[in-house]
């Protein structure tokens, strides 16, 4: 198999979608964020999922505009980026622009994620020469894939990869994508549900400016930290947040750029009360050298 990708090309798509009372933006016609991807996307779907149908959505080709343009208060009221994947895992570059913008975490999504393969109508499997999407969409669908002879693009998403084949009437390419994005197109779902396992979630996060709204139901929180690299800090640290009570969802190690391979931890943190989470925070300061919360909210669910 080979993995290639294609020319990065932006269009500038604005799907206008409407908010779910719930929103901490209702009362407004509906926020504005930037996704990374196009109409039909997944990223399109967390949005709605988020913020409910009234969202507008700032398409964008790469995850580094997402949060660039995410962080313009001109131009955005936030970003919904996708973090992990169940199948594909973490998505690292994004926790490195996670760090390095202003963007607080304010909320997350779970997405069921079903892969399908998209072909124009009348094309069949042994007319596919070639195959595009999303590079995580890709990883998702490996076992399937395998079985074949096809070369891999990676594209800048899946629902750009089905309305690509629908445009130049592909007769040897396919895509992976929604179910949705073939609808869109007009196009014919040849193997639905190629994905590795079933049981396939991505996880989004919700990104803006500030905190918006209350913080009454948070019962999660990201962070980030960087201990004095002596030995048993990190342990330190970790029993310290076991000790609060806190359960640690996620432990994620990055090299810090210019260190000689020392290291600095996201951790996600999932809590019964916000004055737990103060607290344990408080007990590790000491054993940290750097120390920030990304975010503190209240948790999403995989139905
Ligand atoms: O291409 C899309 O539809 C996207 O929204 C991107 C993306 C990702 O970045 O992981 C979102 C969810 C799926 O896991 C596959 C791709």
């Amino acid at each position: 198999m080979s993995l290639e990708m294609t020319s990065k090309k932006t269009e500038s798509v604005t799907s206008e979608v409407s908010a779910d009372a719930s929103s901490p933006l209702r009362g407004r016609r509906g926020p504005k964020v930037t996704i990374q991807g196009y109409e039909g996307s997944f990223h399109q779907e967390a949005a709605r999922q988020f913020f409910g149908k009234d969202v507008e959505v700032i398409p964008c080709a790469t995850f580094r505009e997402v949060v660039k343009i995410g962080a313009n208060k001109k131009e955005s009221d936030g970003a919904v980026m996708a973090i992990e994947n169940s199948i594909a895992g973490s998505i690292l570059p994004n926790y490195n622009l996670l760090q390095k913008s202003n963007l607080t975490i304010v909320g997350e999504v779970y997405l069921h994620i079903k892969q399908n393969l998209i072909v124009n109508q009348g094309v069949k499997l042994e007319d596919i020469k070639e195959v595009h999407s999303h590079t995580m969409a890709l990883q998702q669908c490996y076992d399937y894939l395998d079985k074949y002879k096809w070369k891999l693009v990676e594209t800048e998403d899946t629902a750009l990869s089905a309305k690509h084949i629908y445009q130049h009437k592909s007769k040897h390419v396919a895509a992976i994508a929604s179910k949705l994005a073939a609808e869109l197109y007009g196009l014919n779902v040849i193997a639905p549900g190629i994905q590795t396992m079933k049981n396939n979630y991505t996880r989004f996060l919700i990104l803006q400016r500030e905190q918006n709204g209350s913080i009454e139901q948070a019962n999660k929180a990201s962070v980030n930290f960087v201990t004095d690299h002596s030995k048993g800090s990190l342990a330190r640290v970790l029993g310290q947040i076991a000790d609060g009570g806190i359960n640690l969802s996620k432990l994620q190690s990055f090299p810090i750029p210019g260190s000689d391979f020392k290291y600095s931890f996201h951790a996600d943190m999932e809590f019964e009360t916000i004055e737990q989470f103060h607290k344990v925070i408080e007990a590790i300061k000491p054993s940290t050298v750097e120390l920030k919360i990304y975010g503190v909210y209240k948790n999403g669910k995989t139905v």
